[in-house]
């Protein structure tokens, strides 16, 4: 399969190395700096492009996967607030387009198990919940996508909170659900979901070891996607 590689730093690197591990071709690799030299038929080229880049980029880079008919796959998180607009284009264009805030396929069975624990946990008003993240100090977005994914996860399930928010010196309201962002080191991302009562408290815990496994599933994603179009999502590729 032909891949073009829409943002090459530590994400695009890893899955390049993957890639070529399974027989795959990159026939594109696009930085900031080349950017604006990358031709629209270097990109209709490609099979399939994937897509981790920076919030600001991430948007344009769907519109010129569309536009060109390239199925696209991408990991970009802090872009959310152009949901519609991108499912607008991409419709519009009868584009392919596959967005996970995770690819590790050990955090989508966490989301899971994340709701699950919040659909029982919402009929015991004595535990209070709050997430908790950690990743490397380069990330530029806060909280981590993942973050805002296991947020909605528990609001979806848990009558007990009506929004999140990101934790901060004010005070919150009884029914925000708390979520801090630590920013350490090279963590390549933990995430901790906490319920905590007067007497104790129950805690689930992801943490990656690498970038090997977001990897592995974007190039993952990227097989299922070639020659498709429409919406996809990791629950669709992992039949869960
Ligand atoms: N969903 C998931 O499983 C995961 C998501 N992520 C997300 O992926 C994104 C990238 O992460 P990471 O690889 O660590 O970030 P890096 O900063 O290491 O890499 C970003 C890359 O994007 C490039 N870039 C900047 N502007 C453009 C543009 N207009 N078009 C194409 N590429 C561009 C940068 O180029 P240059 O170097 O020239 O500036 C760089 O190569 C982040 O949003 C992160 O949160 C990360 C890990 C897992
Ligand atoms: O920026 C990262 O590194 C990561 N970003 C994603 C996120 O924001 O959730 C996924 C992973 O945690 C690593």
């Amino acid at each position: 399969m032909k891949i073009a590689l829409l943002g090459y730093g530590r994400m695009g690197k890893a899955i390049e190395k993957i890639a070529l591990e399974k027989g795959h071709t990159i026939v594109l690799r696009v930085e900031e700096n080349n950017r604006a030299q990358c031709r629209d038929e270097q990109l209709a080229a490609a099979d399939v492009a994937i897509e981790f880049s920076a919030p600001a980029v991430a948007v344009g880079n769907y519109r010129w996967c569309f536009e060109n008919g390239v199925p696209v796959v991408s990991g970009t998180t802090g872009w959310l607030e152009k949901w519609e607009e991108v499912m607008a284009y991409c419709q519009e264009k009868q584009g392919g387009f596959f967005y996970a805030s995770n690819f590790s396929v050990g955090v989508n069975l966490f989301f899971h198990l994340n709701q699950y624990l919040a659909k029982i946990m919402g009929k015991f008003s004595d535990y209070k919940v709050y997430i908790e993240e950690t990743h490397h100090i380069h990330k530029l977005d806060k909280p981590s996508g993942t973050a805002i994914t296991l947020a909605q996860g528990i609001l979806d399930n848990h009558p007990g909170y009506k929004r999140w928010q990101l934790v901060h010196e004010a005070e919150m309201a009884e029914d925000v659900l708390p979520v801090k962002a630590k920013r350490e080191g090279e963590v390549p991302g933990i995430h901790v979901i906490t319920y905590k009562s007067g007497v104790d408290e129950i805690e689930i815990r992801h943490s990656a070891f690498s970038r090997e496994g977001f990897a592995q599933g974007a190039v993952f994603a990227a097989e299922f996607m070639k020659g498709k179009r429409g919406v996809f999502g990791m629950d669709d590729l992992l039949s869960i």
